[in-house]
């Protein structure tokens, strides 16, 4: 797995999962194990393209689940080829939807992987109906746990910051 960070990176083709995946949980799992599964059908490779910090860490302050070594880890035992890692600060916060999409560009996306809220550029700007102007798009299903509710990093985070790691382990699914 080879990882980018301040560098473009230029491919034919590829299939690409676009997110915070922060703590990499079995809800990204299931994402990621898909897109693989997806790039090797079309014999594309495999991306993930991600933020350090996440988002919600930047912006909220949220607890950080994993940090970006322990992130890259989770994505190579995934089989993931390519891992874009962007670093989150205030330049990338200037960058318009258009040179998000000119960026996307460069990889030649045979789909493009995200949440179905997922918004992108200065000012979140960008939402999936422009994406899907330039992209085939995709979003997945949730991941539930056993008791019905959607796997999420701040599912996770609420549970750590209530002393329950018992109950949090089994939806990072980390072994
Ligand atoms: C190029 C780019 C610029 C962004 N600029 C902003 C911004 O100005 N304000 C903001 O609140 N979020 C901004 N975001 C963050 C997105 O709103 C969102 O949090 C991020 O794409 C992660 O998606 P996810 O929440 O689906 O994981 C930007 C994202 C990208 C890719
Ligand atoms: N439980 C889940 N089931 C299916 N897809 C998921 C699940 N959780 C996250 N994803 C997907 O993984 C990608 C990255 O999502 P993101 O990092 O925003 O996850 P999150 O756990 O919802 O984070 P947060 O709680 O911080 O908002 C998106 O495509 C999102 O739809």
């Amino acid at each position: 797995m080879r990882v980018h960070q301040n560098e473009r990176l230029t491919l034919p083709g590829s299939v690409v999962a676009i997110g915070a995946f922060d703590g990499v949980h079995r809800g990204h799992q299931t994402v990621i194990s898909e897109m693989v599964r997806t790039s090797r059908l079309e014999a594309v490779p495999s991306v993930v393209y991600t933020f350090y910090p996440p988002p919600r860490a930047y912006f909220q302050g949220a607890q950080i689940l994993t940090n970006s070594d322990e992130k890259i880890q989770l994505l190579k035992d995934l089989g993931v080829d390519h891992v874009v890692l962007a670093r989150f600060d205030e330049a990338y916060l200037q960058r318009t939807a258009d040179d998000f999409i000119k960026e996307l560009s460069l990889i030649n996306p045979k789909a493009v992987i995200v949440g179905k809220d997922f918004r992108f550029g200065n000012n979140r700007a960008g939402n999936l109906t422009s994406l899907r102007g330039h992209f085939p798009v995709r979003s997945m299903n949730s991941i539930c746990c056993a008791k019905g509710e959607r796997i999420s990093s701040t599912r996770i985070r609420e549970l750590i910051l209530q002393g329950k790691k018992e109950q949090a382990l089994p939806l990072l699914g980390w072994t």
